[in-house]
């Protein structure tokens, strides 16, 4: 993951940084609701307000993803648990805020966006080991060479306990080396797909990619 700061992780987190992450995730989980990814309630975001301690705004438990309110929206630590030291009254984190917050502590992302799109669904599902893309176009819009890279999307088994599901990532995620990017991206089977980035709009490329390249390796298999 590149250290470069998302707009929110420099800040100090008062209520304006808090209102504008609330602004920004109800923004950009409209965009997913309306695509038809984020049905009912499902489907969660979040951005790193700070990295000493971890603080994650993520978008609050069990609402309408296409009508979120810039209020929506939770401080959580690095376990994914509202935090009272935000200085926010009490509200009900995304029941995957915990996995949010392992992936940004993990892999340094300033933005998890988590949404039930079917290619990802469906391909994790083919493919419960990984799903291997290779001479692709699109996978240079997740750091990966156009030709000759084998890219493997890893795929975990769902859970419902945040902290097997974390751990699970953490088996599966390879970070960044000299000569190999990291991948932005992990299914969770029979449920959806995690995708990071240094912001949310990195975050939703990826996203968005990386669905794309799903759809292409589904339509293309034999
Ligand atoms: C509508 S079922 C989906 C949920 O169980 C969950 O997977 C999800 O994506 C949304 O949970 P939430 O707690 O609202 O963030
Ligand atoms: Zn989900």
């Amino acid at each position: 993951m590149s250290d470069t700061a998302n707009v929110f992780s420099d800040a100090i987190v008062d209520h304006a940084v808090i209102r504008e992450a609330g602004v920004a995730l109800a923004a950009e989980s409209r965009r997913f609701a309306d695509r038809g990814w984020m049905p009912g309630t499902a489907g969660n975001l979040s951005v790193t307000l700070a990295r000493d301690p971890l603080w994650l705004a993520v978008t609050a438990s069990g609402l309408d993803k296409g009508e979120l309110k810039p209020t929506d929206v939770v401080i959580v630590d690095e376990q994914g648990e509202w935090t009272p030291d935000a200085g926010l009254p009490f509200a009900q984190p995304s029941a995957e805020a915990g996995l949010h917050a392992r992936i940004a502590a993990v892999t340094g992302a300033g933005a998890v966006i988590h949404v039930h799109a079917l290619a990802a669904v469906r391909s994790g599902h083919h493919w419960p080991n990984g799903v291997v893309l290779h001479d692709l176009e699109m996978l240079k819009g997740i750091g990966h060479s156009a030709h000759d890279e084998r890219v493997v999307i890893p795929v975990v088994k769902n859970h419902q306990d945040m902290v097997i599901l974390g751990d699970a990532f953490e088996r599966a995620y390879r970070p960044a080396t000299e000569a190999i990017a990291e991948v932005p991206a992990l299914i969770v089977a029979d449920h959806g797909i995690y995708a990071w980035g240094r912001d949310l709009r990195q975050a939703r490329w990826h996203l968005e990619l990386t669905e794309a390249l799903l759809q292409i390796v589904l339509a293309t298999k034999v």
